[in-house]
């Protein structure tokens, strides 16, 4: 077994959770209220915006040039995404630019976010390609498993098949392959704190789609 299929093998019940969440049930069947969707696709915008500044710093510190190509190219995709996808949502489901531009992020995406960056700043390469991988894998699950079991037509079907798409799985096993490089060059004790960054990172995937479902806010 590879390094990544053990740590995807260890989140088995962490994913398990994400592809029964209720907001991904609702989002299949087409039931998802559009205000559930509305603070998801903010969120997201927020996350992402985020996301591609820390793979611009995993491309910065990549040793090999495989590793600089498919991270600055997945920051370069992120804005992509950021701009064309959710501004496409944005018009789709009435989020205004003020809407967008106004709203801070909650404690998942906050939480999520800073702890990407502090992955960049404080631990190794390893640690931080293997906190950034979730992000590529658990999406590409929860598109593969969301199609096939969604309605037609459904009001979300361009939010599945961009997850779903063959690209999407191919950039994926592309970064586990980095993953694995990394891991096989790696110290026991980096591997181990690869494998926690990994689990972590997972558990903000959860959480994200969690307080989407919740409309949660900061507590004070
Ligand atoms: C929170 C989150 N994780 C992963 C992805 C996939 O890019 C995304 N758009 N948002």
């Amino acid at each position: 077994m590879s390094f990544c299929d053990t740590i995807w093998e260890d989140v088995a019940p962490l994913r398990r959770a994400i592809l029964d969440h209720p907001f991904l049930n609702a989002l299949a069947d087409g039931t998802l209220e559009a205000e559930s969707f509305r603070h998801y696709i903010v969120q997201d915008s927020l996350y992402l915006a985020e996301y591609a500044r820390v793979l611009a710093l995993a491309a910065a510190r990549a040793p090999s040039a495989a590793g600089r190509l498919e991270f600055s190219d997945g920051a370069k995709v992120a804005v992509q995404v950021e701009e064309a996808l959710h501004q496409a949502f944005f018009a789709q489901f009435g989020v205004t630019a003020e809407m967008a531009h106004g709203s801070e992020p909650t404690p998942a995406c906050l939480g999520y976010t800073s702890y990407l960056s502090a992955l960049a700043a404080t631990r190794s390469y390893e640690e931080l390609i293997a906190g950034i991988l979730p992000c590529f894998w658990v999406y590409w699950e929860v598109g593969c498993n969301v199609k096939p079991r969604a309605v037609s037509p459904n009001p979300y079907a361009a939010w599945i098949d961009t997850y779903a798409a063959p690209s999407f799985g191919e950039a994926t096993r592309r970064v586990c392959a980095l993953v694995d490089e990394a891991a096989a060059a790696a110290s026991p004790a980096t591997r181990a704190g690869m494998a926690t960054a990994f689990r972590n990172a997972t558990r903000f995937e959860w959480m994200f789609w969690d307080s989407a479902w919740h409309r949660a806010g900061w507590p004070i």
